[in-house]
């Protein structure tokens, strides 16, 4: 099942996406029962909400914004990579995480710098993650492996303090840094009285069908935390409100989070219905690529290692940056 509907999400896509260069691999999409894909056709809100952290950013370490009085690459596309963190301690001892902030284990490890791998010759301009330790591990591991060897910086906007005590003085060092911004928004769905608890302990005590309710259904919170349907309306917000204005801008941007987090992201941007949202598993670790052009989303499917043999998600000016680190590389 979970191949042939990951083959339709890849057909889909594939009909949208013309051209040859088409991941042809349907065993790591890390998408399984997704009936209706790449039909990101929406035109979203592309008007800039204030923004608390740009406010406390460097101009010249930011991705621009339509705010700044930047003028949009009107004809360019910008990549979009997701990213699910990799497993956790406590995905390892199948607990119900949440809100609650654990570190990878080594294989959670070992998955990002995978994930990095695959993503090495695509370009970022920017990075989100939650606020969370797992989904920022996931990313600053991920860009180790980048080809283009920029360093990930995190930005602090805690306080005007922690702005000024971490700026940078050299334009050039500047220029060589990517911006990692941290945000509650893109945080897992708060699992409430359920944080803690023991997956398989749980479904014996509640039964399976209950469990499996408060896991697996859109609007239906677990005791005292927060159901997919208002992790989406946090997640998606911030989203259209932080993260497609640098799109807009032309910003190539990464976003490692987390399981429903990035689920109602996914919701959003291939205008899944809630029952087709609800059967959307996202595996730990596997970056997911969309291209944001004209004011639409395009799913062009999970890039491939670069050592592996095959074609796969690129566009024409994806291919013509990695052409660029092949020639700045070799
Ligand atoms: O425990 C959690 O926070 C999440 C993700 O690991 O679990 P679930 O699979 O129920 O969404």
């Amino acid at each position: 099942m979970a191949a042939s509907t990951s083959q339709h999400a890849l057909v889909s896509a594939k009909s949208l996406c013309a051209g040859p260069s088409f991941e042809t691999r349907t065993s790591k999409v890390g998408f399984v029962s997704v009936r209706r894909c790449c039909l990101g056709a929406r035109k979203l809100g592309l008007v800039c909400a204030s923004n608390s952290q740009s406010s406390v950013m460097e101009p010249a370490q930011l991705p621009l914004s339509p705010q700044s009085g930047s003028t949009p690459k009107k004809s360019s596309e910008s990549a979009l990579i997701l990213i699910r963190h990799g497993e956790s301690l406590w995905n390892e001892k199948n607990l119900f995480t949440g809100c609650v902030d654990v570190p990878l284990t080594p294989k959670g490890v070992d998955e990002a710098i995978e994930a990095g791998k695959r993503i090495c010759n695509i370009p970022v301009d920017v990075i989100y993650t939650s606020s969370l330790i797992r989904a920022q591990m996931t990313a600053m591991l991920a860009m180790m492996q980048h080809r283009r060897k920029k360093v990930p910086i995190v930005v602090h906007s805690e306080s005007e303090q922690s702005h000024r005590w971490s700026k940078i003085y050299s334009e050039e060092t500047k220029k060589q840094s990517i911006p990692v911004i941290t945000a509650w928004q893109l945080n897992e769905r708060m699992y409430g009285e359920l944080q803690g608890l023991n997956k398989q302990e749980t479904a014996d005590r509640f039964g399976k069908e209950q469990v499996h309710e408060w896991r697996r259904s859109y609007d239906i919170p677990p005791p005292n935390g927060e159901s997919l349907e208002m992790c989406a309306e946090r997640a998606v917000a911030y989203f259209k409100d932080q993260i497609v204005p640098q799109l807009v801008a032309g910003k190539h941007v990464m976003i490692a989070a987390h399981g429903n987090s990035l689920r109602s992201i996914i919701m959003h941007l291939d205008k899944l219905t809630s029952q087709e949202v609800i059967s959307l598993e996202l595996s730990t670790g596997i970056p997911m690529l969309y291209i944001f052009k004209e004011g639409k989303f395009i799913r062009r499917g999970s890039p491939a290692g670069p050592s592996e043999a095959g074609v796969y998600a690129y566009t024409r000016s994806l291919a013509q940056y990695r052409q660029k680190l092949d020639n700045m590389f070799q």
